[in-house]
């Protein structure tokens, strides 16, 4: 649904200032309906990738197809075919929910009565009725946002750019844009966000491409991402220091064990493995078979940060 190949821009800010390649050719292959993530720290090409990709700014090289239509020869069949919500949003203080939408959608080209209906629909799609007919400036954070989305999918995009979507919102409000953002993708519509947030991430995104100095430095699901990092740790609790060093002793054999560490303050072992879900039913057979019950089993999942920490050397946010 979106497909792009070494796509590329380079920005001179002042005459005779040094030019900062913001994209250094970006490959993103996106499949319907679909939320793809564009993770990154602050200044790594996601906004301009973006910007590229919703007709905002013209390419410096490579090409690009969003929804079927060839970014560079048709931007006009593109343009019709998205949506997108800016880092901030564009809703003016003045107007209301309703009065927004409607216009919006007046101006994608949609009648009168239509048009009103539209509003009508998204009021209550994005939970904005009971206050859809009172000036913007009195929504929370949260509420705007929410409108942000409605605007940008009233015209029924197949595929919407939502550049940080929650930026600045409280953790509900976060949690109800990923709600509505989730929704969208249900319906089939295909999404692109940017973020920095490794917790959204992986909370809303079925594929991430993690994005550095201009370029896509990995990509994947959540969990490959994950797994291509560390595996998982799986921790076992035995009764005592004698049961912990014979299943030290039996679980350093198997395969799926690459490394073994003893927590011995806990009377326990730390396991290092390639993925838990196969790795666990073995430890607990291979246990049972040396006459060893565990007190306890935790699964210990790596994080995004220790992915993001690892690819880049450095944290999302901070940088
Ligand atoms: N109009 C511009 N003129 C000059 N430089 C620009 C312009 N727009 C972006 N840049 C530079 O290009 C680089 C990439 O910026 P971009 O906004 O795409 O990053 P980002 O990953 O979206 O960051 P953030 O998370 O802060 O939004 C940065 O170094 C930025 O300063």
């Amino acid at each position: 649904m979106i497909v792009t190949k070494g796509l590329r821009k380079s920005f001179r800010p002042r005459r005779g200032a040094a030019t900062v390649d913001a994209v250094r050719g970006i490959d993103l292959d996106v499949a319907e309906g679909r939320i793809y993530g564009l993770l990154g720290p602050n200044g790594a090409g996601k906004t301009t990738t973006l910007r590229m990709l919703a007709t905002l700014l013209p390419p410096d090289g490579g090409a690009a197809t969003v929804a079927g239509a060839d970014l560079r020869t048709d931007p006009g069949e593109v343009r019709r075919r998205i949506g997108y919500v800016a880092q901030g949003g564009g809703t003016t203080d003045h107007a209301t929910a309703r009065e927004e939408l409607v216009l919006q959608a007046r101006m994608h080209g949609i009648r009168k009565a239509e048009a009103l209906r539209r509003a009508e629909q998204g009021l209550a799609a994005f939970d904005l009725t009971e206050f859809g007919d009172r000036p913007c400036r009195t929504y929370s954070g949260g509420q705007r946002r929410r409108l942000d989305l409605a605007l940008g999918v009233v015209h029924r995009p197949k595929v919407l750019f939502l550049d940080e979507p929650t930026v600045g919102l409280d953790p509900r409000s976060r949690a109800q844009v990923w709600t509505e953002v989730r929704r969208l993708r249900d319906q089939g519509m295909t999404v692109l966000i940017t973020t920095h947030y490794l917790d959204e991430a992986d909370a809303l995104c079925d594929r991430i491409g993690i994005v550095d100095h201009g370029g896509i430095v990995t990509e994947g699901t959540p969990e490959q991402l994950k797994q291509q990092i560390s595996g998982d740790a799986v921790t076992i609790g035995l009764t005592d220091t004698g049961a912990t060093a014979r299943a030290a002793h039996v679980l350093a054999e198997l395969p799926c064990v690459r490394r073994l560490e003893a927590l011995p303050e806990e009377d326990g072992l730390r396991l290092h493995v390639d993925s838990a879900d196969t790795a666990i039913p073995q430890l607990l057979r291979a246990l049972a078979a040396a006459g060893l019950e565990p007190d306890h089993v935790q699964l210990q999942r790596p994080s995004l940060d220790d992915v993001f920490l690892a690819l880049t050397g450095r944290s999302p946010v901070h940088s």
